[in-house]
């Protein structure tokens, strides 16, 4: 879509929040891309369209970024996607709306940061081999939704890998349990959120075994560990048209 003499044509939505802002300096570092839009709350989304922009992302809200990605698939523009909040029906409004505009790419990453998408992996990869498989997610308190979208892929990658091993229910013998004590309950794995006030993102995947246990960390420190992420989704997304849910997908992976 790009090249040399031509920049890809890059809009921010969401760029005054703290991953926004972010975005907009490593597009605007980017040599092969151009930062034409900045887009917050208040602000008008016809902006894209003013700019000619041919790719946006978006890390807004779960409550608009459905409304931001009909308005980006209705004009044809590709969606390189962070924000959170997208169930299974959200998904397949997705493909609908995408259907009608076959060659626009949308894609979805519950998190952009390299670590954490390899994290995942090994969790799902290490999941059959352990009786129990727990996960522990800690945030910043201005987040806005629990579990986090990254411990809710990781559950479902988990919980996948299990059924193919066709793995046993996990042990567990609790007969009374305050609410919330367990956790959430995500496709049969537990998930528990901590919000506190000094973290960035970080998750822990506990699996255990009689006699040991693996600990599979990942820790986010500073959010320009989300750029690169972004930037590989961005230059790859116009050979991917329809929708991905995944930055796997776009990277080459062993
Ligand atoms: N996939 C990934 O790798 C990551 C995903 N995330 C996710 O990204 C999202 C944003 O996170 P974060 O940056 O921390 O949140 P922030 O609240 O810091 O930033 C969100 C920004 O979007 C703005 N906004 C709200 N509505 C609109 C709109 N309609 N159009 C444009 N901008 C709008 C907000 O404005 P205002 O504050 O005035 O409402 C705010 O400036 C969350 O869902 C989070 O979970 C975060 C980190 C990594
Ligand atoms: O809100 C955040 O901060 C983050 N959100 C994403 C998520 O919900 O998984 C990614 C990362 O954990 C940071």
């Amino acid at each position: 879509m790009s090249t040399t003499n031509s920049p890809l044509r890059v809009a921010v939505l969401g760029s005054r929040g703290k991953v926004g802002r972010e975005i907009c300096r490593a597009v605007e570092a980017a040599s092969d891309m151009e930062l034409v839009a900045s887009v917050d709350a208040g602000d008008a989304i016809e902006a894209l369209l003013e700019a000619n922009a041919q790719a946006v992302v978006d890390f807004t809200h779960p409550d608009v970024v459905m409304d931001n990605l009909d308005f980006c698939v209705r004009h044809g523009i590709h969606a390189v996607v962070g924000t959170t909040g997208f169930d299974d029906e959200r998904l397949a409004t997705l493909r609908g709306w995408l259907e009608a505009s076959p060659a626009t790419g949308v894609l979805i990453a519950p998190n952009f940061s390299i670590g954490a998408v390899l994290m995942m992996r090994f969790a799902a990869q290490a999941a059959p081999f352990f009786d129990s498989v727990e996960i522990v997610e800690l945030h910043h308190p201005t987040k806005a939704d629990a579990p986090s979208g990254t411990a809710r892929r990781t559950a479902e990658l988990v919980a996948e890998a299990r059924r193919t091993a066709g793995s046993a229910p996990m042990p567990d013998a609790t007969s009374t349990a305050l609410d919330g004590a367990r956790g959430a309950d995500v496709d049969g794995v537990p998930v528990h959120s901590v919000r506190v006030r000094g973290l960035v993102a970080h998750q822990e995947v506990i699996l255990g075994e009689l006699g040991e246990t693996l600990t599979i960390r990942h820790d986010s420190l500073d959010r320009a560990g989300f750029g690169p992420g972004v930037l590989a989704g961005l230059r790859a997304i116009d050979d991917h048209p329809g929708l991905t849910v995944g930055l796997e997908h776009f990277l080459d992976l062993p």
